[in-house]
């Protein structure tokens, strides 16, 4: 492998693309209204449902010329809810009631305890593009995906915080093209004395994933590779819920043991709807869901990660072919669509026990998973 660049500080002003997008998702986490606009002009005014309060509901409604605040939710969660197909990506709830507090909570939060509220009448309609990219935010945020939304407005407040529908579309892809490496260092780790990490960060300053390179890998032959998703709770707390700490380790020791390879450390809590979402996809599993059906009550789909970051940080390693350790095979036809050879993928099974072994077994029955 040829040295590093390492490039310190903005390197080159970040799109207004991305910049637009991150200074969105910090208003809606304080629990601000964003306004996106879409393609054809129309805009929708956008309020989180985490965020909703009477407060907020009412100063939403300000921006509405004529139509009540409706509540945006996935396909998916309508379908949960017995409201509207599951193939419209986007469905918009309208309540005879009024959208209070209550019944946006009731409606988004699969997680709630107590007595449900009193719903009204709901009616559901397929969302606009731009109210689907204003939940597109919401999980960009990590927050639940459901957000309040007028879709005629009445102008903008002065400071109010504006986003291109189509930017939103494009957050992901872009942030990944723009990831360039910022730090690097020797780690001597146990069992993998010569190992180095690498920080990529993309341009807009967002979240970092890391590299963990081992020995010297030849990048002219198909480099031993692990892409492992980001598990706090497996990694960090040596949880058992899942197989995540034994495979991170397992995989550092694999590589050592074969002289060298890389694990990508990929900042994608919980299949990619984040760590606060991903506890309450435990809280479900605890009433009964298996990991898929827990991902689908809250909205999400199974499974949310991209591959194009861990595609861009192998290229810019100078790595065209992997080795690539997993059961799954998704990684593997992601990884070949976004142009990195997969040789041969290297099975990656670590003992099941008590608490794990139903959500193995899902893996293997529902995501394909070869155990
Ligand atoms: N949403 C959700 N995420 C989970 C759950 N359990 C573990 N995870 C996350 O799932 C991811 C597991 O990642 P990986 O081990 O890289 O992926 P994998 O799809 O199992 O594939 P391989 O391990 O490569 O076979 C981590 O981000 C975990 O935080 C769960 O019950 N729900
Ligand atoms: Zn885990």
């Amino acid at each position: 492998m040829r040295p590093l660049q390492t490039t310190s500080g903005p390197q080159m002003p970040a799109p207004e693309t991305l910049i637009s997008v991150d200074r969105a998702i910090a208003e809606l986490r304080r629990g601000g209204i964003v306004a996106v606009q879409g393609k054809d002009g129309g805009v929708v005014h956008t309020l989180t449902a985490e965020a909703a309060n009477a407060d907020s509901l009412s100063m939403l409604a300000t921006f509405a010329a004529g139509t009540r605040p409706a509540l945006a939710v996935t396909g998916r969660r309508a379908r949960v809810l017995g409201l509207g197909a599951e193939d419209s990506a986007v469905v918009l709830l309208t309540s005879l009631g009024g959208m209070t507090a209550e019944t946006v909570a009731a409606l988004a939060d699969p997680c709630l305890s107590g007595p449900r509220p009193e719903l009204g009448v709901l009616s559901a309609s397929p969302a606009s593009a731009t109210a689907a990219q204003a939940v597109a935010l919401a999980k960009l945020a990590r927050l639940l995906p459901a957000v309040v939304v007028v879709e005629a407005g009445n102008g903008f407040a002065a400071d109010q915080i504006r986003v291109a529908a189509a930017d939103v579309a494009a957050y992901q892809v872009n942030t990944a093209r723009t990831l360039r490496v910022v730090s690097q260092a020797r780690v001597p780790l146990a069992g993998a004395e010569q190992a180095r990490i690498i920080a990529f960060r993309p341009a807009d300053g967002g979240i970092e994933h890391l590299a963990i390179v081992i020995g010297e890998p030849d990048v002219e032959q198909p480099v031993l590779t692990r892409l492992h998703s980001e598990c706090f709770t497996g990694d960090l707390l040596g949880s058992l819920r899942c197989d995540c700490g034994d495979q991170l380790k397992g995989a550092i020791a694999e590589i050592a043991q074969a002289g060298s390879g890389v694990l990508l450390y990929l900042a994608q809590e919980g299949r990619g709807i984040g760590l606060v979402n991903k506890l309450r996809a435990y809280q479900l599993q605890d009433d009964g869901f298996d990991t898929l059906d827990a991902n689908l009550q809250l909205g999400f789909d199974d499974d949310e990660r991209i591959y194009q970051p861990a595609a861009q940080m192998l290229r810019l390693l100078d790595i065209g072919s992997v080795r690539l350790m997993t059961n799954n095979p998704l990684k593997v036809g992601q990884l070949s669509a976004h142009g990195i050879r997969v040789a041969e993928r290297v099975p990656h099974i670590f003992p099941a026990n008590e608490h794990n072994r139903f959500y193995l077994n899902t893996k293997a029955t529902r995501s394909g998973h070869l155990f």
